[in-house]
């Protein structure tokens, strides 16, 4: 939604402590208008941490880094990939990210995503496990993948809402989440925030 009248860009109803594209877009689809405001951390897990604690340490480290300054509520999110416990980032190399999608080929795994806000209710967080399942996929699918550019920034090493479609046979849980919130989740923590979507988007 913009003002008809002016046309001027909506006052933001939050802060949104991330770099994501995706997450500004996710938020864009259900009307809300977001001040960006990154923030940089060590994304390195702690020895033994598990991956829940972990994206959850993260999105709660982003959302209270990303809150100093400001008095809207503020969220913070982080996503990962999980094949037999190990935790996959975003890949470093080419060599990197065709080990991720050998790893994960023809296999279920769970990715990961929480998010954390920032408000009034202090700091309020919520983990969305989701298992996704690719077909097979060969040394030849995940080069000529790698060459498209598009599994570069993505946890695990691939997009869902991009090419990596074509790989994935089926999903159980949240498609927002693993494609870096989940909205439903996010909208239940804004309203318990204080920031209700519902009347907004509908009217
Ligand atoms: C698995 C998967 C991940 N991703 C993305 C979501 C996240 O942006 C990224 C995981 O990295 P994150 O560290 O969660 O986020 P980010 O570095 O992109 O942004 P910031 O920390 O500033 O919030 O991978 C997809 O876009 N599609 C997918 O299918």
């Amino acid at each position: 939604m913009s003002d008809a009248a002016t046309d001027a860009p909506e006052p933001p109803l939050i802060r949104l402590a991330s770099a994501s594209p995706r997450r500004r877009e996710l938020l864009a689809s259900i009307d809300v208008p977001v001040e960006v405001h990154p923030v940089e951390l060590d994304e390195t897990p702690r020895p033994g941490e598990a991956p829940e604690a972990y994206v959850r340490r993260l999105a709660e480290d982003k959302a209270r880094a990303g809150a100093l300054g400001s008095t809207l509520p503020t969220l913070g999110s982080d996503t990962a990939v999980v094949c037999d416990d190990a935790i996959l980032g975003k890949p470093r190399d080419r060599e990197h990210a065709a080990a991720m999608l050998r790893s994960l080929s023809g296999r279920t795994h769970r990715v990961l995503t929480a998010v954390a806000v920032t408000g009034p209710a202090g700091l309020l967080s919520a983990c969305v496990t989701t298992r996704v399942t690719l077909r097979e996929i060969t040394e030849a699918e995940a080069a000529a993948y790698w060459a498209t550019g598009e599994p570069a920034d993505k946890a695990g090493g691939y997009a869902i809402q991009g090419r990596a479609a074509l790989f994935v046979s089926r999903l159980e849980g949240s498609h927002s989440a693993v494609v870096g919130l989940p909205l439903f989740e996010t909208a239940e923590l804004l309203a318990r925030q204080g920031v209700p979507l519902w009347n907004r988007a509908m009217s």
